[in-house]
């Protein structure tokens, strides 16, 4: 079990997709409450699989190998279903969208048809009115937005909007702030770091966009081909104290990690892997198969 000390907690994780090497091996992380941690790493690193984990949506191992607010991500649906985990991730198309709310299972929400942002905001129950007009506000929704019809920016916005509707303990986001403007990605950052400093809540943030996010980040965990480099405070990264900006610093880290990538030699590959049928793997077990929500 996760200690109470612990939002995330995450305990010798393995991970694969079906007939492909280990993504994760041997994974460790552990994230305490009130933190604001940015997920970085190269594209294929791993970021959205380690969000789509934390988030239940794959099941890894045992009930105590992904540990979030005490309970097993994939196993307890309660902590989604009562809005105390809510992942905001995924490509938000015309047709589906991919955001936590309890009147649409699976966290997948249609979007074909003439819907207004009202009917998608106000048709999800439970809902402090305040919040939700707080939200409306920040993400400056007009509820007559017919769905079909808006900006991907504006529907992203809709989509922020009805993961937020409840105050959630842990928030996992899959660089949802791309196709925000710029008054728009600042508001809902310190809307964010309110609910942290405020009510001690956590968010994993994984981006590639490093603006204004200095400041905003506590910690900083850096993921390489499905391991963890670096997890530290903000404050202890070396790099960032010698006044290096985030950016500059994440960059020297990817582009060292190419070079390294293309110094390895290229190995044939081994007896077990030539003889292997299509569609299977030799690192495949029980243990390594991967469940998809
Ligand atoms: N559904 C899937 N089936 C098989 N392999 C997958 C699947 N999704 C991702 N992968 C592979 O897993 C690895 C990690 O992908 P992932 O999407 O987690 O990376 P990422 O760090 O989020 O990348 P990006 O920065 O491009 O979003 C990649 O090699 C990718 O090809």
């Amino acid at each position: 079990m996760a200690s109470n000390s612990s939002s995330i907690k995450v305990c010798g994780m393995q991970f694969s997709y079906e007939a492909q090497t280990p993504l994760f091996y041997d994974f460790n992380l552990d994230i305490s409450p009130g933190s604001r941690c940015l997920l970085v790493g190269a594209n294929g690193s791993g970021k959205t699989t380690l969000l789509k984990i934390l988030a239940g949506k794959h099941m890894v191992g045992g009930r105590d190998v992904v540990q979030v607010l005490s309970g097993s991500a994939f196993h307890d649906t309660q902590l989604v279903c009562s809005g105390d985990l809510a992942y905001l991730g995924g490509s938000w198309s015309k047709t589906v969208g991919c955001a936590w709310s309890p009147v649409y299972s699976e966290g997948e929400i249609p979007l074909q048809g003439d819907f207004s942002a009202e009917h998608m905001i106000f048709g999800v129950e439970g809902i402090d009115p305040v919040r939700r007009e707080k939200l409306i506000e920040l993400l400056d929704i007009d509820l007559q937005w017919r769905m079909h019809k808006v900006s991907d920016g504006q529907r992203r916005r809709v989509q922020i909007c009805l993961g937020l509707l409840h105050p959630f303990q842990v928030l996992l986001l899959d660089e949802v702030t791309v196709d925000l403007d710029v008054v728009a990605r600042v508001d809902l950052l310190d809307f964010f770091k309110e609910e942290c400093d405020q009510r001690g809540a956590t968010i994993v943030y994984a981006t590639h966009i490093f603006d204004g996010l200095e400041t905003w980040a506590t910690h900083l965990a850096y993921i390489q081909d499905g391991e963890l480099k670096r997890a530290k405070k903000l404050t202890e990264v070396d790099e960032l104290k010698s006044s290096a900006n985030l950016l500059s610093v994440v960059e020297s880290w990817l582009r060292s990690e190419t070079k390294t990538e293309k110094k390895k030699p290229i190995k044939p590959p081994t007896q077990t892997q030539k003889t292997s049928p299509i569609g299977t793997s030799p690192f495949m077990s029980s243990r390594h198969m991967a469940y998809y929500r």
